[in-house]
């Protein structure tokens, strides 16, 4: 088994339960459903089917919906794909009731308000571009400047562009209200600039009295800019790499990314790398050496979690490109202490808490983890946990020995599903020592025999989240 998690974009090429079935067995541990395309009968079929195939097969698989946000976007073409050629003028229309057949709609009444002359306008993820030439009230014309097949509900982007709306729109809150009817907790915020669509996003679920995850995707240059504050306030971050490219000069993204996730590992927030890991094994059975190789960096670097997008909705081997992601995870994940020994992260919080009296008890006591597990190569690290704190700081350092981590709280469980190495336990119990109830789980599961030593963090008030404060390394019973 591979310890980085895998999240797989659900769509038409996935969503039947036997190609479900099978992603699930070659790996996947987070099935997004994109809110952005298609209908909410839809979205609710695809979450119960999920479900259903992860129940039949025993399995974990934790939901992540993620929201469109104020995402601007094509509408349905008439023609699909609509092939734009280079030099051509062609029209953007904001009315869904536009005579003019050729031209293309838009899904944002506000469009031609944003742009003026010589304004360049992007189309899926960069690879088309227009130069507007008129704008009217409903309409844009524009230039083609680099052309290329157009296809309905692909993304159009203003870089730089101060969009009119807040990153959590009334939509999106309808699609959280589908959600958690279907008992999802886990959403995404796309296009968040500000920490504060974070905070709207939780309270609006908690006025229905749930806690929510929120997965906060980095994709605008406002984004970047606030990353600490955004840290602070998500579960875990998405470094989206598709809106990123466009919104920020491409050449800057991989300096983002290492950043990001640097930050994120320092603070113990789960951190995804998402869009074109694999992009082309959407139509071929082998990805390129660069896109392997790309994979193999992002988990060195400390990602959490890598994602599949179209590679898995709507490619031709969704299935084969899932075995592919693990192969790589799990041969890269086998050499991680060979190449880097010491962790960068490892290396960060010795130095700043040395030099600078920095550290946190749970810092202390998540290093001296690593640092027993480096001594004694236990068979396990097991953590009892209250609210997922205590593996996610273990988990930052990318150890690597499993994390087991054992929990009463189902939907924490379920998010462990986003952290390195972590295989979440759900323990129905309310004794109030968990030792023999863990271990007894151990066993049954046939996972370790009396003699392994293993590493246990505890907490002087188990029932408290964040207190964590100690570690034994004790011979199995
Ligand atoms: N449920 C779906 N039905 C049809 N096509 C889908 C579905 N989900 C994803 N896709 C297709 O897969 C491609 C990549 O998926 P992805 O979820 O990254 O979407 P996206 O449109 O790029 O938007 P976002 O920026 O929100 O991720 C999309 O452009 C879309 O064409
Ligand atoms: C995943 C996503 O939203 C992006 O890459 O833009
Ligand atoms: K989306
Ligand atoms: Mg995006």
């Amino acid at each position: 088994m591979n310890k980085t998690k895998i999240v797989c974009t659900i769509g038409p090429s996935s969503s039947s339960p036997q190609v479900l079935a099978d992603m699930i067995r070659s790996g996947m541990n987070v099935a997004r459903v994109n809110f952005s395309h298609g209908t909410s009968d839809e979205h609710r079929k695809m979450i119960r089917s999920i479900r259903a195939v992860a129940t039949r097969l025993g399995r974990t698989v934790a939901i992540l919906v993620d929201l469109p946000g104020p995402k601007i976007r094509i509408g349905r073409l008439r023609l699909e794909p609509t092939i734009l050629k280079r030099g051509e003028t062609i029209t953007l229309t904001t009315d869904p009731a536009s005579s003019n057949l050729t031209a293309i709609p838009v899904d944002y009444p506000d469009l031609p308000s944003l742009v003026t002359e010589g304004t360049t306008i992007y189309l899926n993820d960069g690879f088309l571009q227009v130069k507007v030439v008129r704008t009217s009230e409903q309409e844009v014309d524009a230039k083609v400047v680099i052309g290329g097949p157009l296809l309905s509900h692909k993304g159009l982007n203003l870089p730089g562009v101060a969009l009119s709306i807040a990153a959590v729109t009334p939509e999106d809150l309808a699609h959280v209200d589908i959600g958690l009817d279907e008992g999802v907790d886990t959403f995404t915020i796309s296009f968040l600039e500000r920490p504060e669509d974070i905070r709207i996003l939780r309270e609006y679920a908690q006025k229905r009295g749930i806690k929510i995850h929120i997965v906060a995707k980095i994709e605008r240059a406002g984004a970047v800019r606030e990353i600490d504050a955004i840290l602070a306030e998500a579960d875990a971050i998405m470094i989206a790499r598709g809106d990123l490219g466009v919104q920020i000069p491409i050449e800057d993204v991989p300096g983002v990314q290492k950043q990001c996730i640097l930050k994120a590992n320092r603070l113990g927030v789960p951190v995804i790398t998402a869009t074109q890991m694999l992009e082309s094994m959407t139509e071929n059975i082998l990805p390129t050496r660069a896109e392997v190789t790309d994979v193999a960096n992002a988990i060195l670097d400390g990602s959490d979690a890598v994602m599949l997008s179209a590679e898995t909705a709507t490619g031709r081997y969704p299935v084969e490109t899932v075995r592919m992601m693990a192969k790589i995870a799990r041969s890269i994940e086998a050499q991680r202490t060979m190449l880097k020994g010491r962790s960068q992260l490892e290396e960060v919080l010795l130095l700043t808490g040395i030099n600078r009296r920095e550290l946190t008890v749970d810092d202390v006591v998540s290093l001296n983890v690593i640092q027993a597990m480096h001594a004694l190569s236990p068979r396990y690290i097991l953590t009892p946990t209250r609210s997922g704190r205590a593996p996610r700081r273990i988990s930052r350092f990318k150890p690597d020995c499993w994390i087991l981590s054992f929990c009463r709280d189902q939907k924490v469980a379920e998010f462990l599903a986003f952290s390195y190495g972590v295989v979440p336990f759900f323990v129905k119990t309310d004794e109030a020592s968990w030792h023999d109830r863990i271990f007894d789980l151990i066993s049954d599961a046939g996972l370790a025999k009396t003699g392994d030593l293993v590493i246990l963090t505890e907490g002087s008030e188990p029932d408290l989240a964040g207190a964590t404060n100690s570690l034994r390394i004790i011979k199995f019973p």
